[in-house]
């Protein structure tokens, strides 16, 4: 990943693992969508293997790991049964983040400044197989720091509270701090990614951020795929994000 204005966008296939598993077909695959989504200009395909298995699958994650043509950001709890299978397969981006077992979506960002000795571990065990880790964060300057601190060359902001934001004062504020994390980031030496609940209404705005590296979107894209297909819905938001990132 390189920090220039044009912002990549890294696809989030974990819910079309969703549908599969809803029903426990061999269908949609999504696989499928990762390859369709290279082929609409996804720069890389984002994964969320979570601890209770509720989307994404192991084999999911082995296909994937022979067949893509971008890259593959791992997203992973923290935990030992993740970092051994992370070692097995070595991905070229991986991103650490909170998780609860009981949650709906992931509700917030990992608390890298609470444990830093134990998310330092995990970042030198990590780099050794050559990926480029990154910590899934809130958008506060503690954590920002302690990102630094422990040696991660990148983080992802967490864009949920924006995307959650009801009044036109709240989304402005939320998306102050989206922009003043962006820039303390840099200031920091770190490249800076960002997503979680963007959609097709919402991401212009952070896209004009300057000096983000990567969206990470997954959820309104397999909404929106629903209804134009999964090209089509990677190919529109790819337009969206390449035309207020480069305005
Ligand atoms: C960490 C993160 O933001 C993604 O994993 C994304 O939210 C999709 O997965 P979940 O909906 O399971 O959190
Ligand atoms: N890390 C955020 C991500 O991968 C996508 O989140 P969402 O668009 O599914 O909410």
């Amino acid at each position: 990943m390189t920090t220039s204005n044009r912002i990549l966008l890294g696809v989030n296939i974990d819910h079309v693992a969703t549908l599969r598993q809803a029903r426990g077909t061999r269908y949609p695959d999504p696989v499928k969508a990762a390859l369709d989504a290279e082929e609409a200009g996804a720069d890389g395909i984002t994964v969320h293997l979570r601890e209770d298995r509720r989307h994404i699958q192991e084999r999911d994650v082995l296909v994937l790991k022979d067949v893509l043509q971008t890259r593959m950001n791992f997203e992973m709890g923290v935990t030992e049964e993740m970092m051994l299978f992370a070692e097995r397969i070595r991905p070229a981006h991986i991103c650490l983040v909170p998780e609860t077992r009981q949650e709906l979506t992931t509700e917030g960002g990992l608390d890298v400044a609470g444990q830093e000795a134990r998310i330092k571990a995990a970042v030198e065990r990590l780099s050794r197989l050559g990926s480029e880790v990154s910590l899934f964060i809130d958008a506060d300057e503690r954590q920002i720091e302690a990102s630094r601190r422990v040696g991660a060359p990148a983080i992802e902001l967490h864009t949920g509270r924006y995307a959650d934001a009801q009044t036109p004062a709240e989304v402005a504020e939320e998306l102050k701090r989206v922009a003043d994390g962006v820039a303390f980031g840099l200031a920091q030496g770190l490249i800076v990614n960002a997503g979680h609940g963007l959609h097709y209404h919402n991401v212009e705005a952070v896209a004009a951020i300057k000096g983000i590296n990567e969206l990470n979107i997954g959820h309104a894209l397999v909404a929106h795929a629903l209804f134009v297909g999964f090209k089509g819905a990677v190919s529109e938001m790819k337009q969206l994000i390449l035309a207020a990132s480069t305005r």
